[in-house]
């Protein structure tokens, strides 16, 4: 019997920064890394378009410095260009894995990494090669959630994925609220009001705004992902409703 067709061309997939640390504290674990850039190519090898947006929590967040009492835009530009970091631990990943791939900044890093260029995004992955964007935004008082929202919508995405480490979106965090409801299908509106901190608000209000569906999903679960694309009903999917 032959593997049923993908349900999405081109999907964007929001990955966490911090899951990348594995058990550790901080920074990137190399089997982690391994194991996800797998995901990514069994995706690619499945016929479907990877852009990839990956946070920075791993390394740094602006408003973790700015708490510790540095100056919040400075915060954000080593938060930006942590995400450059995990963007080029990434395409590194997946090209040993025989993976084509670009990492694309927001910010200009030009001897590292191309700059962003919407048409030159869409072409490359026209072309089969995983786009990595980094450097979030390119401007401070953003996250990778806006990031990925903005580019998913930019690049004609089919699907917005963030893939984290809880199994999808929560009446309250998981982590800290043990009892708490896990909702397979939700709307944009709901999230909002129930100020629900999955993803952040102005990342959730593009997609609304924009009709970008929207799957929160656990990145830990192997082959999740694969499934996902293949049209099954993994973690949770915000959608228009009331
Ligand atoms: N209502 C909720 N439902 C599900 N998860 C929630 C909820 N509220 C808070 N969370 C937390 O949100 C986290 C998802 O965000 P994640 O760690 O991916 O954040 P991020 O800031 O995008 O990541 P990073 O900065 O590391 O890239 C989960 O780990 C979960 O603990
Ligand atoms: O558009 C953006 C995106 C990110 N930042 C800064 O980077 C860090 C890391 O991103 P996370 O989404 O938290 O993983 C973020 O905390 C910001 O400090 C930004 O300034 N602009």
């Amino acid at each position: 019997m032959t593997a049923a067709a993908p349900a999405y061309r081109r999907i964007l997939l929001k990955l966490s920064g911090e899951a990348l640390m594995g058990g550790g504290a901080h920074g990137i674990d190399p089997d982690v890394l391994e194991r996800f850039a797998c995901e990514i190519r069994d995706l690619v090898a499945d016929g479907v378009q990877v852009a990839l947006v990956i946070g920075g929590g791993n390394i740094f967040r602006g408003a973790g410095l700015a708490a510790r009492g540095m100056d919040r835009v400075t915060g954000d530009q080593m938060g930006m260009l942590a995400t450059v970091m995990n963007a080029l631990a990434m395409q590194d990943a997946l090209e040993r894995l025989e993976v084509s791939s670009r990492v694309m900044s927001a910010l200009k890093i030009n001897q590292v990494c191309e700059d962003y260029i919407r048409r030159r995004a869409m072409r490359h992955l026209d072309r089969g090669r995983v786009v990595i964007f980094a450097a979030g935004t390119g401007n401070p008082f953003f996250t990778t959630d806006s990031a990925a929202s903005l580019r998913a919508i930019e690049v004609g995405a089919e699907l917005l994925v963030k893939a984290t480490k809880v199994d999808g979106i929560y009446s309250a965090d998981p982590v800290q609220h043990p009892d708490a409801v896990f909702y397979s299908r939700i709307s944009y509106d709901q999230a909002l009001r129930e100020g629900l901190k999955v993803m952040d608000t102005t990342a959730i209000v593009l997609c609304r705004d924009h009709g970008m569906p929207l799957r929160v999903m656990n990145i830990n679960e192997s082959g999740a992902l694969l499934r996902l694309v293949r049209g099954e009903d993994i973690g949770s999917l915000v959608v228009s409703g009331n």
